[in-house]
């Protein structure tokens, strides 16, 4: 199966990635040429535009930053809109809300193509061992089509109806990831302050009710002030502004998500956003350097 990808940042260069090593033919494009070359060089073939990505390839898929750039690749000159036909699918794997997501289908759908959003829970490493979870909505028969890809990208599938739903599963996991980061550092800061190991601390979480991979993970770097980008903090704090959004269209009172919104903002204006999310440790503990906003 030819594939086209759209977005080589840390999780669209590792699923790209995967595909070639599994046996897909993949088109790459990235609004920042040069990040296909690494792909070239494992076989993949460069599409200088979206809309020619497009027309080469029978289905294509998107993993962008944010709404703005999942419409721009779209709807703008030389986009996705421009070549989608019966017959091509397009499947959005971004985080996005879910009337962007619904914005985007709408178009392609009205051109004759097929739509699917994808959204997946998991990151750098989880994208690179084929370990993601995905999200699925929108058009049920390219998801069976599909079906191969994300059996390569994934290790579970979900299809959960009509667009949106996906779009609106993953803002609402994140969410929850973002609560739990921010209790995580202020846990560590207080062990810390109050004459106890953040290390013992994390040995005992693992051990008890609150065990979770994500603890484990980025712990023990949060201990030593490391936080190489695998989720970068500029995208958690999205996706809790989302979430938030979400909750204001259902009058769901969210005062946890929207302290940790807070907190993931202030990151920000302090120049972390492209550092891990568990960078938000430094603003719990008042150490954050001062920045420009990223
Ligand atoms: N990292 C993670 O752990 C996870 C991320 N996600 C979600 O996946 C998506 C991608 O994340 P990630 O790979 O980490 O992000 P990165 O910031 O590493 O990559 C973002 C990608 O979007 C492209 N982009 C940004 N703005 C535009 C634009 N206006 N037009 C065209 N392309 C644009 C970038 O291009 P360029 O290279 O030119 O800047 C790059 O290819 C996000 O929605 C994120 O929330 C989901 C699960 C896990
Ligand atoms: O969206 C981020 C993730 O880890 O999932």
């Amino acid at each position: 199966m030819e594939v086209g990808f759209l977005g080589l940042g840390i999780m669209g260069k590792a699923m790209a990635s995967r595909l070639l090593k599994h046996g897909f033919r993949v088109t790459v494009w990235n609004r920042t040429l040069s990040k296909c070359e690494e792909l070239v060089e494992q076989g993949a073939s460069i599409g200088e535009t979206p809309a020619l990505v497009v027309k080469k390839c029978k289905y294509t898929i998107a993993m962008l930053s944010d709404p703005a750039a999942a419409l721009s690749v779209v709807f703008d000159k030389d986009g996705v809109l421009e070549q989608i036909s019966e017959g091509k699918g397009y499947i959005d794997m971004s985080t996005v809300d879910a009337e962007t997501s619904s914005k985007i289908s709408e178009a392609i759908i009205r051109k004759g193509g097929s739509f699917l959003e994808a959204p997946v829970s998991g990151s750098k490493k989880p994208a690179e061992d084929g370990q993601l979870i995905i999200l699925s909505a929108g058009d049920k028969a390219l998801y069976e089509v599909i079906l191969p890809v994300f059996d390569v990208l994934g290790k579970k599938s979900f299809f959960l109806g009509e667009v949106g739903k996906g779009a609106r599963m993953k803002l609402v996991v994140n969410m929850i990831m973002g609560s739990m980061m921010n209790a995580l550092s202020e846990g560590l800061c207080l062990a810390d302050k109050s004459g106890l190991s953040p290390q013992t601390l994390l040995d005992v979480l693992d051990l008890g009710a609150c065990s979770n991979p994500m603890f484990k993970l980025k712990g023990p770097a949060m201990i030593e002030s490391k936080y190489p980008p695998a989720f970068p903090l500029k995208h958690q704090q999205k996706d809790v502004r989302l979430a938030l959004c979400l909750g204001d269209e259902h009058a769901v009172s969210m005062p946890i998500a929207a302290a940790s919104n807070e907190a993931f903002k202030k990151a920000r204006s302090h120049g972390l956003g492209d550092l891990d999310f568990s960078a938000v440790y430094e603003i719990v503990k008042g150490t954050a350097p001062s920045g420009n906003a990223a």
